[in-house]
């Protein structure tokens, strides 16, 4: 399958300053080194606690950053050094969908306004715009009676339907979903993740899908990045992350998550003492060092690499293949 995305050892650090004459405080790692590739047609799944970096990597993704050091490639083409027409074309195969469906509406704007804006920037004319969005709500199952309406005027699963027609008027290849269901109500969550898959089907798009819900992003995921402080921590196929991970931080997110099954609620937990420790001084070696249950001298002093454990399933941490977690809660 062809590689839509390369992501090539990204790293975002943020200067935080004070005052007029913008003193230097201190700098916060986001994003400290993250590789990884979509290939076309797939939804690559990136989990993480808060504050993890994810959003960050989506911004970088979709160009809305600019990186602090290294790159990343779509369709082979640096998106960073991209200009004028070449530029244009990306950004017209990629698209995003935002967390608030509110916040990413304009408010002085019609639904309709809203969802043939990026038709209009990129000149199409009257008659197609109508059409292809009548198609697209269509496809979005938006009624065309909401298309005069004001978004405070919709729902919000409404509006979500909405901001996601506006991703996909122009026909992109890629789409980021950045928590795309996580301010809805969870009877409408499901309907919005259906939606996704199937126009995901229907025009062969690629995802890179953004959430901290572990049980939304094993629905939709083919493989899932976990992220841990500014780096991926464990790569692989959704079945082999929830059934053998091999990383103490994953083992301990899925251990930590609410399980429905009675079987799953009999299982032994993975607890990971203390709270995440801060971006802006990151503990020297492994960054789950602090708070790992199986950490030994090693883990303090070398960063573990992202090295491939078993086939297609990549994980940094030193003692990966020697710790076994089949006893700890699944679902
Ligand atoms: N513009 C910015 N200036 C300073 N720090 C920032 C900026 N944007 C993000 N950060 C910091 O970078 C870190 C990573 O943030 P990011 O939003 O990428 O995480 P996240 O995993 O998406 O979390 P959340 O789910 O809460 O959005 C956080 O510590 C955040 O405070």
């Amino acid at each position: 399958m062809e590689t839509i995305v390369v992501i090539d050892n990204v790293k975002k650090f943020f200067n935080v300053t004070k005052g007029l004459f913008k003193k230097h405080l201190y700098q916060i790692r986001a994003v400290d080194g993250v590789s990884f590739e979509i290939k076309r047609g797939e939804t690559f799944g990136l989990v993480g606690e808060s504050g993890s970096g994810k959003t960050t990597v989506a911004r970088l993704v979709m160009r809305l950053t600019d990186p602090t050091e290294n790159t990343i490639f779509f369709k082979g083409k640096d998106i960073f050094k991209a200009k004028g027409k070449e530029l244009k074309d990306i950004r017209r195969r990629m698209s995003m969908v935002f967390q608030d469906p509110a916040a990413s509406l304009n408010p002085r704007a019609t639904i309709l306004d809203s969802i043939k804006r990026p038709l209009e920037i990129y000149g199409y004319k009257k008659s197609e715009i109508k059409a292809i969005v009548e198609d697209t709500i269509e496809k979005v199952a938006l009624g065309k009676e909401l298309l005069n309406r004001y978004p405070h005027q919709l729902s919000g699963g409404q509006q979500q339907r909405a901001s996601i027609a506006r991703a996909l008027v122009l026909k992109p290849e890629f789409m980021v979903l950045d928590e795309p269901t996580s301010a809805l109500d969870v009877s409408v969550q499901a309907q919005i993740l259906n939606i996704l898959l199937e126009i995901q089907e229907r025009y062969n798009l690629t995802y890179l899908f953004i959430t901290h819900n572990l049980s939304v992003v094993r629905y939709v995921s083919d493989r899932i990045g976990v992220m841990y402080l500014g780096k991926i921590v464990e790569i692989a196929q959704v079945d082999e992350i929830y059934s053998s991970p091999l990383h103490p931080y994953t083992a301990g997110l899925l251990s930590s998550a609410p399980s429905l099954s009675p079987r799953g609620r009999s299982r032994k937990k993975l607890l990971l003492s203390g709270d995440p420790p801060s971006l802006i001084n990151p503990p020297p070696g492994c960054r789950l060092y602090p708070r790992c249950p199986y950490a030994e001298k090693i883990c303090r002093e070398e960063i573990p690499e992202l090295r491939e454990v078993k086939t297609d399933h990549f994980v940094a941490c030193h003692r990966a293949g020697e710790l076994d977690f089949s006893g700890i809660v699944r679902w």
